[in-house]
């Protein structure tokens, strides 16, 4: 599996120029599966969309070691569009699409590999279902689908279980377990501590700016978590311009 380090680099994320992340700077090595955590509005989804690559920042950069990584990003479920008329196959196989492309149609191999996909997430049996009429955690399941097939070196995943019942979460936890051990990279928004403690060996505290970054025994001590509190109820949440210089 090809993996790369990931390099942030003095970076400042923000919208219309506002800055919501400043100035940060960490590195995520490859293969290893990290925790982003942080109050709400906190910068950790525009984190995750700026190493996707679909905001570009306004200071620093997003570089990896050696070649840039097949990259798959799992958005927050509210951001993913439920009404376009899609049967859990059509949308669970678009992971495919950087191989056979968009209008590649599937072979053999490639249903074969959507069938195991869809088993893999309990979600055989439902191919032909329309995406609008499934429930919260059976689209989740269709997502972590779409997810496998992509085959990525790098899985950003943004609050991936939220609002689905501990069963799927456990079966969609241990398919995360599993990628850590194929040697992939993986990147993961949560809120819940005990989930990050018992799963991910590091984490990245995230307040506006990098409160910690290291083991997650160390970075969610509870000075850092109380000053990443601190820091998001701070006045002037949101800036208008960002006074520390670049560095
Ligand atoms: N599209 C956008 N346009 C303008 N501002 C935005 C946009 N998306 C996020 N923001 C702002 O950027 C800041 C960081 O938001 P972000 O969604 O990254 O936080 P978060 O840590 O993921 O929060 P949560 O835990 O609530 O999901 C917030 O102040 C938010 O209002």
């Amino acid at each position: 599996m090809s993996s790369a380090a990931l390099r942030l680099k003095n970076l400042t994320l923000g919208y219309d120029r506002h800055p919501a992340v400043h100035h940060l700077d960490a590195t995520i090595a490859a293969g290893s599966m990290t925790a982003i955590v942080g109050p709400n509005g906190a910068g950790k989804s525009t984190l995750l969309k700026a190493v996707a690559g679909a905001l570009a920042p306004l200071a620093g950069a997003v570089c990896f070691d050696g070649p840039r990584p097949q990259l798959a990003w799992l958005p927050q479920a509210a951001e993913v569009d439920r009404s376009f008329p899609l049967s859990v196959g059509e949308f669970a196989a678009m992971g495919l699409w950087s191989r056979i492309g968009v209008f590649g149609g599937l072979r053999r191999a490639d249903r074969a590999r959507l069938a195991a996909a869809l088993d893999a997430v309990g979600m055989a049996g439902f191919a032909h279902r329309p995406i609008g009429a499934l429930s919260g955690g059976q689209m989740q399941r269709t997502l972590f689908a779409r997810l496998l097939l992509q085959d990525a070196g790098l899985i950003l995943l943004d609050e991936p279980f939220v609002a689905i019942d501990a069963r799927t979460t456990a079966d969609l936890m241990a398919l995360v377990a599993r990628w850590r051990g194929e040697g992939r990279t993986v990147v993961a928004v949560l809120h819940d501590m005990e989930m990050v403690r018992a799963h991910f060996p590091e984490t990245l505290l995230l307040a506006r700016e990098l409160i910690a970054h290291g083991l997650t025994a160390d970075a969610l001590s509870a000075a850092n978590l109380l000053r990443a509190r601190a820091m998001v109820e701070a006045p002037d949440p949101f800036a208008p311009v960002c006074e520390r210089g670049a560095a």
